[in-house]
């Protein structure tokens, strides 16, 4: 992962792999996530991503562009969602299910991202929710999240769009090749 803010945007997308875009509110496991994927290995390091980071690499034989949209400017990267997520696969939200206190946030930032992309990302392009850390004690089940990220009004206001909450760990791993594996199979030109 290497990319930041400060490159020209214009020649950051020039990758053939279907694209797969990780978003959601600072600290909540993205780039363990990906890491864990990629190498199998827990992260060692504890560096919020700066703007965007982006790296290609094979899951299950198959080679996909995964994007990272750090938490830390998540809003002032808004506007960059319509101009460069049009050729998106798949969606994938990471959660904190033991951070009670930022689950207000975490539900209005995935509503305004989903209408930002309304009508530029088509409609059957799917969202996997990792609701992460799922380890911790008093941690929020899955159904838990998709009450408090409000799923269900989402799907009305798009119900084309498909969702799925996959409980996690980026540390033992736990439920990332079940999500991952959920949204490769209704993700959008794979
Ligand atoms: N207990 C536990 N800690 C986790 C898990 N996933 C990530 N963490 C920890 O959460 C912290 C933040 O993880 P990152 O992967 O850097 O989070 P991020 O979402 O990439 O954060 P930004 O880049 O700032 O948006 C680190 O200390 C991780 O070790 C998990 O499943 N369980
Ligand atoms: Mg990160």
């Amino acid at each position: 992962m290497g990319t930041t803010l400060g490159k020209p945007f214009a020649g950051i997308f020039q990758e053939t792999e279907p694209r797969i875009v990780f978003f959601g509110l600072p600290g909540t496991g993205k780039s363990s996530i990906l890491h864990k994927l990629k190498t199998g290995e827990v992260l060692s390091t504890n560096i919020p991503t700066v703007g965007l980071d982006m790296e290609s690499f094979k899951y299950k034989n198959s080679s996909f562009c995964f994007v990272e949209m750090g938490g830390q400017y998540r809003y002032k990267m808004i506007p960059l969602w319509k101009h460069y997520f049009q050729q998106v696969s798949g969606f994938v939200y990471v959660v904190d299910t033991k951070d009670r206190e930022r689950m207000e946030e975490a539900k209005s930032f995935l509503h305004m991202v989903m209408d930002e992309i309304q009508g530029n990302v088509p409609d059957n392009v799917a969202v996997l929710v990792y609701a992460n850390k799922h380890e911790v004690p008093g941690a929020m089940t899955a159904y838990e999240i998709s009450n408090e990220l409000d799923l269900a009004s989402l799907r009305q206001k798009n119900w084309q769009r498909n969702w799925h909450v996959q409980s996690s760990c980026a540390l033992s791993g736990d439920g990332l090749h079940e999500g991952l594996d959920w949204l490769l199979k209704n993700a959008e030109r794979m």
